[in-house]
């Protein structure tokens, strides 16, 4: 499928959650079967070159597309979730966004220590979420070396945030603000 049959398949909100954001919103290219296959092909394409052991998904559209890879790759999954929702032991990091300050935390769970680690998400934008993510990766003794997610607001710096920090990136779709 071509890049801007994917492309049509996510909707954007404009002026959510904040005037001036488009919001580009991913659940319509979740109820596109062949959007959602395509993205996912695609992906797991790039990951064959990537060499990762386990799988990060960022709350909380990441999870629905790091479940579907770590499950067609046999790896673990660790989720990084909103602060307060995780039942066992927690370690968080804050970080800011497009549209504010948030917290993210992971279970202080040993399955993921020195192990390689792929970070996955629906979009970047500053890349503030996924290097919090990183953060927490290495504090676990981990080290995040790949990151994928479905779109890059490519204005906005979190590609080169991440590249800058050792992280190979991988998207599928651009957008600028005035798209
Ligand atoms: O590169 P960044 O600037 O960090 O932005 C990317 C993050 O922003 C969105 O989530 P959001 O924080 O809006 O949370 P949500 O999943 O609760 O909607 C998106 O799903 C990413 O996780
Ligand atoms: N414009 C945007 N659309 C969806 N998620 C986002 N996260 C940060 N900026 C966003």
């Amino acid at each position: 499928m071509k890049a801007e049959r994917i492309k049509a398949s996510i909707r954007t909100i404009r002026g959510w959650p904040h005037e001036g954001i488009n919001f580009r919103d991913v659940t319509t290219l979740f109820e596109d079967p062949a959007a959602f296959r395509s993205v996912l092909n695609r992906i797991a394409g790039w990951a064959e070159e990537e060499e990762f052991d386990i799988v990060v998904g960022i709350d909380a559209r990441g999870f629905i597309l790091a479940g579907a890879l770590a499950y067609q790759q046999h790896l673990p999954l660790v989720l990084v979730r909103k602060k307060g929702k995780l039942p066992f032991t927690t370690i968080s990091e804050d970080y800011e966004l497009e549209y504010g300050s948030a917290t993210v935390e992971t279970h202080d769970s040993p399955i993921i220590e020195g192990k390689r680690v792929l970070i996955v998400d629906d979009l970047l934008a500053t890349g503030g979420t996924a290097l919090a993510a990183a953060r927490l990766i290495r504090r676990l003794g981990a080290r995040a070396v790949s990151f994928a997610a479905i779109i890059d607001l490519v204005e906005l710096p979190g590609r080169e945030a991440l590249t800058k920090s050792g992280i190979d990136v991988y998207t599928v779709i651009d957008f600028t603000e005035a798209e």
